[in-house]
């Protein structure tokens, strides 16, 4: 496979070391500093993969629009515009975003999504999520991808953090709290909170290796299909 890298942090010199040890080549690999030079670039690759930040949308939609090079995105942090720029993508590649490329919290999407029905309304919901002191968004998009499972047609009303005189907690909440710092690599816990009973669900991250393996397995998945936008947990279960 043929990969062109947005993003060279973190994220970015892992799937690097990763790709070329499984034997792929990354044709390519842009930063901040040297994304323009995307717009003078061919179709080199099968796929571009983009670890990076919401300020490089525009060059990564005019890049797939113009070669129709496929897409898998992890990038974190779009607004609902640009969420809608990257579905709009769908009709010159086939595309594919997730916020979290793990197993675990696809898993984990799932069950909420059978779960959450059954314990409200008794049940109030948090979430906590964790991340590393360099993290710059909040809450993290996997956050934001649990609650879209536990609460699809948005009935809810996201409360982030509290502080002073907030009241008795609303049943109709639902909260999503951020803490940073030191090098966690992301926990996720959803709390439900019912009369006299607790259950929780916390998917840990142990290394940043297990999103950089998902998402080279899921890249090798799209050169070849239709154009359109491709959902994570339909390509890993198959719906
Ligand atoms: N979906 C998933 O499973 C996961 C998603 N993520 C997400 O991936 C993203 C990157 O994470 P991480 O690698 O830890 O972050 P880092 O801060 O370590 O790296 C970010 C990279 O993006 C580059 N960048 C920043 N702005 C631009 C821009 N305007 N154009 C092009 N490149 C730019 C930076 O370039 P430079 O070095 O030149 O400044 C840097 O190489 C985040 O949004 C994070 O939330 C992270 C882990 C898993
Ligand atoms: O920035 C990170 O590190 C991570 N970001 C993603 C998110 O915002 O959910 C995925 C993972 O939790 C690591």
């Amino acid at each position: 496979m043929r990969y062109i890298l947005i993003g060279r942090g973190k994220m970015g010199r892992l799937l690097q070391e990763t790709a070329r040890a499984a034997g792929d080549q990354v044709e390519a690999a842009f930063g901040r500093e040297d994304l323009d030079q995307l717009g003078r670039l061919g179709k080199v690759a099968d796929v571009v993969i983009d670890f990076s930040r919401p300020e490089a949308l525009p060059e990564i939609c005019s890049y797939v629009r113009r070669t129709g090079t496929a897409l898998l995105s992890g990038t974190t942090g779009y607004t609902s515009d640009q969420l809608r720029e990257l579905q709009a993508l769908g009709s010159a590649a086939p595309v594919l975003w997730s916020a979290n490329f793990s197993l675990g919290v696809a898993v984990l999407a799932r069950a909420l999504r059978d779960v959450t029905g059954v314990l409200r309304p008794e049940f109030d919901i948090e979430v906590t999520e964790v991340h590393h002191n360099q993290k710059t968004d909040a809450p993290s998009g996997t956050a934001k991808l649990l609650v879209e499972a536990m609460d699809p047609r948005q009935e809810l009303t996201p409360v982030y953090g509290r502080q002073g005189q907030t009241g008795r907690r609303n049943r109709e909440e639902i909260g999503i709290h951020a803490l940073r710092g030191g090098t966690v690599a992301g926990t996720h816990t959803v709390h439900f909170f019912g009369p006299d009973e607790e259950l929780e669900f916390t998917h840990r991250a142990a290394s940043r290796q297990i999103f950089v393996n998902g998402a080279l397995r899921v890249a090798r998945l799209l050169p070849g299909r239709a154009n359109g936008i491709y959902d994570l947990e339909n390509i890993l279960f198959g719906e």
